[in-house]
């Protein structure tokens, strides 16, 4: 069965990031991609010039419409930019309630731009977090929600997983790729089990949109596969992968970096 996965985020016209790279992972994953847009964002890889804010109403008008006439088999949700959208979505959790919602709790490009508003972290923790089944936070995000300093090293993920873990978030997938060191180091935490997952660090530039792909392709797999462990463990080798091909990439000269990984899909 291919399974119908909807992803609730804002847009990245350069095709890294957003709505346009969850689609193409969802594809490259076996999922029929389907997308509610959050926020119109103009930007590339190297940084966002501006974002319009999609009313809220609307958001519900596009989630509803799209619920009510169709199967969702998991969800995965990226940019939110306010508490108004927050709230929106919760709502339509709230009342349909789809299996295996994934939430890539996005507050800030690598470009260091915000995408959320900063008194909307509030809304997402207390609200949104303890509603969906997994969330992938990096190590800034995870600092955020948790009003603490950013780790540093691998050996204090699983306290802090554990921290997130109280907030109400049923599974935690606390990611490392913001640390340095030959691995790129995660942590799953949640349901008994909390599992390291190491990869190569692939020296790149290119990594533009890792964790809207990640997040994209655990939430295409896990209809498919009998648990998270396995999902996301499938997901880490193909992003892996993708950034090993970004480097033998031909995109010849005069093109920035917003050729990155997903060119080579
Ligand atoms: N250079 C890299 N090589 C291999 N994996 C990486 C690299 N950078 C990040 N990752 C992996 O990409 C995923 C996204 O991690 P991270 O970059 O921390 O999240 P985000 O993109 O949300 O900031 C994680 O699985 C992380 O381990
Ligand atoms: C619409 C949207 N969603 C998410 C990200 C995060 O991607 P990154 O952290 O690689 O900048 C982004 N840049 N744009």
């Amino acid at each position: 069965m291919v399974p119908n996965v909807l992803t609730i985020a804002g847009t990245d016209p350069s095709g890294g990031a957003g709505v346009q790279a969850d689609l193409k992972a969802f594809s490259a994953h076996g999922a029929y991609g389907m997308s509610v847009i959050t926020a119109l964002v103009a930007q590339t890889t190297t940084g966002v010039a501006e974002v319009h804010e999609v009313p809220p109403e609307f958001i519900t008008a596009q989630l509803v419409t799209l619920l009510d006439d169709v199967r969702v088999d998991s969800v995965k949700i990226g940019m939110l930019a306010n508490a108004e959208v927050i709230r929106a979505v919760v709502e339509v959790l709230d009342r349909y309630a789809p299996p295996h919602v994934v939430l890539d709790p996005v507050m800030v490009a690598k470009s260091g731009d915000r995408l959320l508003a900063p008194e909307a972290v509030g809304a997402l923790r207390d609200e949104l977090l303890p509603r969906v089944d997994l969330i992938t936070p990096n190590l800034p995000e995870a600092a955020d929600l948790l009003g603490e300093p950013e780790l540093a090293d691998v050996d204090g993920m699983p306290a802090q997983a554990e921290r997130l873990a109280g907030l109400g978030a049923k599974q935690v997938l606390l990611k490392g790729g913001h640390l340095s060191g030959e691995s790129s180091v995660d942590l799953l935490y949640g349901d008994g089990i909390a599992e390291f997952l190491t990869s190569e660090r692939v020296v790149t530039t290119n990594d533009h949109g890792t964790g809207c792909t990640l997040s994209a392709a655990i939430a295409a797999l896990r209809p498919q596969r009998p648990d998270w462990l396995t999902a996301v463990r499938e997901s880490k080798d193909y992003l892996t992968e993708a950034l090993r091909a970004s480097e033998r990439l031909d995109v010849g000269h005069g093109h920035g970096p917003v050729h990155h990984f997903h060119h080579w899909w």
